[in-house]
């Protein structure tokens, strides 16, 4: 990649226009207020003492949060709103104690054929979540199956709840993982862990998740949201700008060559130079002070 295509995407990807979100003041949980929304299958808060974490929750309890086409398209929204909105930091991805997601939704494509998959380019629609700019924290309890295994896997961390459950069990019901279960599984379990679970659709638990480096951290069921609220409000504590740098740079590493990834961070480092936060964030070191960011 050249250095001129990484400038591109570095000042591209880091500015925005900020939009004040709609909110109105119903505490439904310490820190939290609910926003307004015509959402169906999800809810939107936002959460932490700064309400600076957008929380994200699944809620289609009837089909264990089956990831319908709608229920996607409302994930995206909600993304797009959160991204756009400038006192948001980071995002909470979550769905019930009984499942974050059971996968797509098996009655709403029972009776696709591989020639209406590709006219609507069938799950396209998914990868809304993988390109947030905004990091995304999974917290998983219950049953994060095919689809929803997926979109764990698409958020940037995943906390799991101790009863969590993972698996790709497509090869159950005659098809394969189609939303990053055999690249991104395999990337991150490794070969073996991820040919079981493909080939034989078991599934795998919280700590076994956490083993094998899916998850990064395991909770008891009723913390985990409240532990991924508290890291992203670790993250909000940064510069924004310098986080969806340093976002930018560990998902290289996922899509590059080694040497083009190790290019890609060091310009990303020295880019780092031209903010006014990298020369506060270190001047406060200096002066043994909390930096005071200003994401510019
Ligand atoms: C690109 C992505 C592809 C994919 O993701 S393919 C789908 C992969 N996922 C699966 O194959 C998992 C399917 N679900 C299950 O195996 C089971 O469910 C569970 C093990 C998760 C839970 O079992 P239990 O506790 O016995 O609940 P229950 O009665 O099976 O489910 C409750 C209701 O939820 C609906 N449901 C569950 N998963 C899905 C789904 N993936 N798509 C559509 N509906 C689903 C059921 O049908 C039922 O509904 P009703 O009460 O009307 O019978």
């Amino acid at each position: 990649m050249s250095v001129s295509r990484i400038s591109q995407i570095l000042f591209s990807r880091v500015s925005h226009v900020a939009r004040k979100p709609q909110q109105f003041a119903v505490p439904v949980y310490r820190y939290y207020s609910c926003q307004t929304s015509n959402y169906e299958f999800i809810k939107i808060e936002t959460a932490g003492e700064k309400k600076n974490v957008g929380v994200v929750t699944l809620n289609r309890p009837k089909a264990l949060n089956a990831l319908c086409d709608q229920l996607m398209n409302e994930i995206n929204q909600a993304l797009d709103h959160f991204n756009s909105d400038s006192s948001i930091a980071a995002i909470v991805l979550t769905g019930s104690e009984k499942a974050f997601a059971a996968g797509a939704d098996i009655k709403e494509m029972k009776d696709n054929s591989f020639a209406s998959n590709l006219k609507v380019n069938f799950i396209a629609n998914w990868n809304g979540v993988a390109k947030s700019r905004k990091p995304i924290i999974a917290a998983v309890n219950g049953y994060a199956l095919g689809g929803g295994n997926e979109l764990a896997m698409m958020c940037d961390i995943i906390y799991a709840g101790d009863k969590a459950k993972f698996g790709q069990p497509e090869i159950a019901i005659g098809t394969i993982p189609g939303a990053g279960g055999t690249q991104r599984l395999t990337r991150i379990v490794g070969k073996s862990t991820a040919m079981e679970m493909v080939l034989t659709g078991n599934m795998i638990s919280a700590e076994e998740a956490e083993r094998s480096g899916l998850v990064s951290k395991v909770f008891p069921a009723d913390k985990v949201v409240e532990e991924a609220v508290k890291l992203g409000e670790k993250i909000a504590s940064h510069s924004q700008l310098v986080i969806a740098i340093a976002k930018e740079a560990v998902n290289a590493a996922y899509e590059t060559t080694l040497q083009q990834g190790l290019l890609f961070e060091k310009r990303l480092f020295h880019g780092t130079f031209s903010l006014a936060d990298r020369k506060e964030g270190m001047a406060a070191f200096l002066e043994k002070r909390s930096p005071r960011y200003t994401n510019q």
